[in-house]
């Protein structure tokens, strides 16, 4: 069988991307190899997917005839390029298309590695574990259509995709890449509200989560306007308006601009 999809890292993200493919059949388990240090994890990977596995990274780049998706940490980036350096992968009969996840490391890095090899830099986010997701997408200089639609079928099967411009990248990190972080927050601190209000903590997590994922559908469907779901569910003199004076007194919403501020930062700062 042909290996047409190659894992280079399989941790949080490598295996939420993993899990969904192989689930809705985009590639067969027989199609796939794992590349990853931790042999804890390769025996994990293999016994729950059925996937060939490897700690040697050129393996993949040899095998596979489709996509190399990079899913590593940034930081581990340039031992991996190292790494590459010594394969001809250029001399391949057919040159796979690389994808990467990795936050701030932009194209430019990422044509230095792989020279002249096709690559689509992208962020995802941690609900593609269950199909929704959100990925950002942006394509490299030697990329065609054909890589174009490769990507998108990928990242397609785990939720919404987008196209942006390279110089939008690290802000998608900042907001959807990091916000699932944010968003976990809320819901743990609307429901240790509730159990300071004298909530059994069981009910209080449930009312917490179903009021965030309903709130969420029903922006999604209806289209409507955030600050128009406020005003609806604000009446005059009534406890939501005392509830959202408290939040403005923390400044919640500015804690959040700022917090997707700080993580494009970072971003930013990790390609460097
Ligand atoms: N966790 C998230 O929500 C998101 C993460 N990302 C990006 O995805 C990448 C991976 O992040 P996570 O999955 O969270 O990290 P992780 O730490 O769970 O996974 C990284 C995996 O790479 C393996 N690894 C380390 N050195 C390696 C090497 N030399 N060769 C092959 N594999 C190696 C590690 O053992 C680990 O299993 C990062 O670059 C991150 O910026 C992007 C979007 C969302
Ligand atoms: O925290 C991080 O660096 C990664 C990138 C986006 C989500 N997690």
């Amino acid at each position: 069988m042909t290996i047409k999809f190659g894992l280079i890292g399989g941790g949080v993200m490598g295996e939420a991307l993993l899990s969904r493919l192989i689930a809705l059949g985009t590639y067969q388990s027989s199609e796939v190899i794992v590349s990853e240090p931790l042999s804890s994890r390769l025996d994990f990977l293999k016994q729950q997917y059925d996937v060939a596995v490897t700690t040697d990274n050129s393996e993949v780049f040899t095998q596979v005839k489709e996509v190399v998706f990079l899913a590593v940490k940034p930081q581990v980036f340039s031992a991996i390029a190292q790494e590459l350096a010594s394969i001809d992968i250029l001399n391949k009969e057919h040159s796979p298309l690389i994808i990467s996840i990795l936050a701030g490391v932009p194209l430019s890095q990422l044509e230095a590695a792989f020279v002249q090899l096709p690559v689509i830099r992208a962020m995802p986010n941690t609900p593609a574990t269950v199909g929704a997701g959100i990925t950002a997408i942006c394509s490299g200089a030697y990329t065609n259509a054909k890589h174009h639609q490769i990507a998108q079928q990928i990242f397609s099967a785990v939720g919404e995709v987008v196209e942006v411009s390279e110089g939008l990248m690290d802000a998608v990190t900042g907001l959807s890449g990091s916000g699932p972080a944010y968003v976990a927050l809320l819901v743990e601190a609307l429901a240790d509200g509730g159990v300071s209000a004298g909530l059994p903590r069981a009910i209080a997590n449930q009312l917490a989560l179903q009021t965030v994922l309903g709130t969420a559908k029903l922006l999604h469907e209806t289209k409507m306007h955030p600050a128009e779901l406020k005003d609806r569910v604000t009446s005059p003199g009534g406890t939501t308006i005392a509830g959202i004076a408290k939040l403005e007194q923390a400044g919640f919403r500015s804690a959040l601009i700022e917090a997707v501020k700080a993580a494009t930062e970072r971003s930013q700062e990790l390609g460097k």
